[in-house]
């Protein structure tokens, strides 16, 4: 019986791949097609043929990039009116025969909701559910769940699709998160169809799946949303580089490329900040008090003199009043607009006043003025050397750039603009000029770039006008694949790609990556406990119609700046409007490491959210001592050898004081099998401190001196309690001499 199904489910599966096969040649003779056609009509004709022929090259590109794991799913509904069955295969998109009858269900389809989310207690419709195990095409494996209320489990919570669940957490790790679409559990599925709007938090202890389901829900809200969310993006933002070449595969393999991942170095465009500050340098600058600060420091760069400016205009002599400026700046700030576009209109009102001061001046002493002379007056007082230097005085045209790095180096400024703040507090800003910008200058840039706008205005005015067309060609590009009935398969950003006469054409995700001000239909923050006040001021700034997934555990905060409750982070930023989600069972670690690690926790008075393991395994939790510093060192290349050898990947985790000295060990025992940071995501073992390690897994973890990991971190318990939580299979705590093992080992 079992085999007549696994024979009957082959076929099937067969059946799906010829009929990829088929899909993807028929769209290849379009393409040619596309391609044979003569090249004439008008611009937007040519324009239109360019972008069918790069939509066709997309869906091939996605019918090719499928490969594995086409379907791995199936369910059996009930039909309503016979009380029969009905079969609905699920898999990574969809697929139709024909005569449009659908074949297979993309996995984010509403109808594919009960493969994940049905249970015994709700069964959704359906009779059973069964999980389909492939190698290459061919089905290796079926599972099945039937849901018959009288089997159901005590607890009333199960996991689905044990078996392939348990395959793919006990597979060993490659240095790349990998797509779970195949086993998503009811309540990760949850979130993941969770409506577009609104503030979601999605709350859980490490390894329950908050960045696969972060992942999974923005192609899961682009399938659904894809109008809305094609033109404006979504946005993922994750801690560090080293975390987005983590998760950079996942998307990609749900044949979405169209979102922009960004760390928090690079959220500001044109710098890719890497450096960090020392805490209490990070802490200030991340705080909420920095954007009043940033607020000052532009405005105290409009300056009215003392006393009147005397002005030689082609030997004429003029005073420029402190009035005069005092009421050009008034007016100029009425009008609302950022710094910049604010002195275009402060340059005006002066240059008014001044030239009717002059006309007043020259008709006293006789000159006729008549109104075509005044052009010409505005014109030698605007281009007059004295004028320029008194203008600028007032009111100096500014970078983000600029007014950023004044306020590090020229400490009697800031002095005169912080008020209160001690000489201490101050110094922790000083910093040369010329320095190169850290990450959490990031959020201070942008906080300048909004007060100060564009830095030559004309600029912004074209690129306003660029947004009003490209807003009104998408409108265009709309209709005509309402008309022309080819919904589906070609997208307006890419019809209205094609009308650009610019040889480089960008996608939206390229735009919105380049664009400081660009605003996003959807963000997911990964990590977001981290996120400093700062940090979230450029986020919401990014999102003015609020639609977040910010996934996180208060308890793995690391830095100062971070947050220690998601109400304390977010309601002075968005008060109550925000709905919670947790996650409870742990995917990642056995569940001996998550009691080791949780029991550390506790004994630090470290609040951590429970979860509960799906597994075990054999190897016990570790640790043991060095007899000597330099011992220290060996034993953890030894170790991370013998951790090597058993296969899968490594990771060695140290307090930053002894990386230097591991980077000679293990360069030595590894060669280029290791790296160190960043870099060692793709090679056997990696290096890395405790800040690197978050948010990333390994088959193995040494982590090097507990007690020194908790002692140079701002948040130790927090620190040791990450290190510890990074492994799928094995971990070892080395201790360095005279250590004592971590409390409640
Ligand atoms: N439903 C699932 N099926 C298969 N694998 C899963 C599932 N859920 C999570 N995983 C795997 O569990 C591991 C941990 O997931 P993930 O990194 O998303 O957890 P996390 O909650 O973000 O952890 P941390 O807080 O430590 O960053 C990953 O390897 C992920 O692929």
């Amino acid at each position: 019986m079992a085999e007549e199904e696994l024979a009957r489910e082959r076929d099937y599966v067969e059946g799906l791949y010829a009929r990829l096969d088929h899909l993807r040649s028929e769209a290849e003779q379009e393409l040619a097609a596309v391609r044979r056609e003569n090249v004439g009509g008008n611009h937007q004709s040519r324009s239109e043929r360019d972008a069918f022929a790069r939509a066709y090259e997309d869906r091939i590109h996605q019918l090719r990039e499928v490969g594995e794991r086409l379907a791995f799913g199936r369910l059996e509904l009930i039909d309503p009116d016979t009380d029969g069955s009905r079969l609905r295969y699920i898999g990574r998109i969809g697929l139709r025969d024909e005569d449009l009858e659908p074949l297979l269900l993309d996995w984010r389809a509403p109808q594919a909701r009960a493969f994940y989310q049905a249970t015994a207690a709700t069964p959704l419709g359906a009779r059973a559910r069964r999980h389909l195990t492939t190698r290459g095409r061919e089905v290796v494996r079926i599972e099945d769940e039937v849901f018959d209320s009288t089997l159901l489990d005590e607890e009333g919570t199960q996991l689905q699709g044990e078996g392939a669940l348990l395959a793919a957490l006990s597979a060993q790790r490659t240095g790349q998160m990998h797509d779970i679409v195949s086993t998503i559990q009811a309540e990760q599925d949850r979130v993941i169809r969770s409506e577009l709007g609104g503030v979601l938090v999605v709350q859980g202890g490490p390894g329950t799946g908050k960045t696969a389901v972060a992942l999974h829900r923005a192609a899961y809200l682009l399938y659904t949303y894809r109008e809305r969310l094609g033109s404006s993006g979504v946005l993922v933002v994750g801690p560090s580089p080293a975390f987005l070449q983590y998760i950079n595969a996942v998307l990609p393999s749900l044949g979405e490329t169209g979102v922009v991942l960004s760390s928090l170095g690079q959220l500001y465009p044109g710098l890719e900040a890497l450096e960090e500050d020392a805490p209490a340098v990070a802490a200030l600058k991340g705080s909420a008090e920095m954007a009043a600060l940033v607020r000052r420091a532009v405005r105290s760069r409009q300056r009215v003199p003392e006393e009147a400016i005397a002005l030689e205009i082609n030997g004429e002599k003029l005073l420029l009043q402190p009035a005069v400026i005092a009421d050009a700046m008034a007016k100029a700030r009425e009008s609302g607009k950022p710094y910049n576009e604010g002195r275009v209109q402060f340059v005006k009102n002066v240059l008014a006043q001044l030239t009717r001061q002059l006309a007043d001046q020259l008709r006293r002493r006789g000159s006729t003025v008549d109104d075509s002379d005044l052009a010409y007056l505005r014109e030698d007082i605007r281009t007059a050397y004295d004028v320029r230097v008194a203008l600028n005085t007032a009111w100096l045209p500014l970078t983000p750039e600029k007014l950023v790095e004044d306020l590090y180096a020229r400490p009697q400024w800031l002095a005169t603009i912080t008020g209160h703040w001690s000489k201490a507090k101050r110094e922790l800003l000083s910093r040369e000029r010329g320095s190169a910008f850290t990450v959490s200058d990031v959020p201070l840039l942008d906080e300048a770039a909004e007060l100060l706008g564009e830095y030559d205005p004309g600029n912004a005015a074209v690129k306003r006008a660029e947004k009003a067309q490209r807003k009104r060609d998408l409108e265009n590009a709309k209709n005509a694949i309402r008309n022309m009935e080819v919904g589906g398969l070609v997208s307006a950003e890419s019809v209205v790609a094609g009308f650009e006469e610019s040889t480089v054409r960008l996608t939206t995700a390229e735009r919105a990556a380049s664009d400081r001000s660009w605003t996003y239909g959807h963000i997911v923050v990964d990590e977001a406990q981290e996120l400093s006040p700062m940090q979230w001021r450029v986020l919401l700034r990014k999102s003015p119609l609020r639609s977040f997934t910010i996934v996180g555990d208060v308890a793995q905060a690391s830095s100062a700046a971070s947050s220690t409750s998601w109400s304390s982070t977010l309601e002075p930023l968005i008060g109550e409007n925000w709905r919670l989600e947790e996650l409870t069972v742990n995917y990642r670690t056995p569940s001996q490491i998550v009691d080791a690690a949780e029991r550390v926790a506790h004994a630090s008075g470290l609040t951590v959210t429970r979860s509960r393991s799906v597994r075990t395994t054999e190897w016990p939790v570790t640790a043991r001592s060095s007899d000597s510093e330099a011992s220290l060192v060996a034993d953890a290349a030894d170790e991370a050898s013998a951790m090597a050898a058993a296969g899968g990947t490594v990771a060695v985790i140290a307090p930053v004081s002894l990386i230097p000295s591991l980077t000679r060990v293990l360069t030595d025992a590894f060669g280029s099998g290791v790296g160190v940071g960043v870099a060692g995501l793709s090679r056997r073992v990696a290096l890395l401190e405790p800040a690197e390690a978050k948010g990333l897994e390994f088959d193995s973890v040494v982590v090097v001196s507990p007690a020194g990991i908790v002692a140079e971190n701002t948040r130790g318990a927090s620190a040791l309690y990450v290190a510890m939580t990074r492994p799928t299979q094995r971990l070892a705590l080395l201790l360095a001499p005279g250590e004592e093992p971590p409390a409640g080992l």
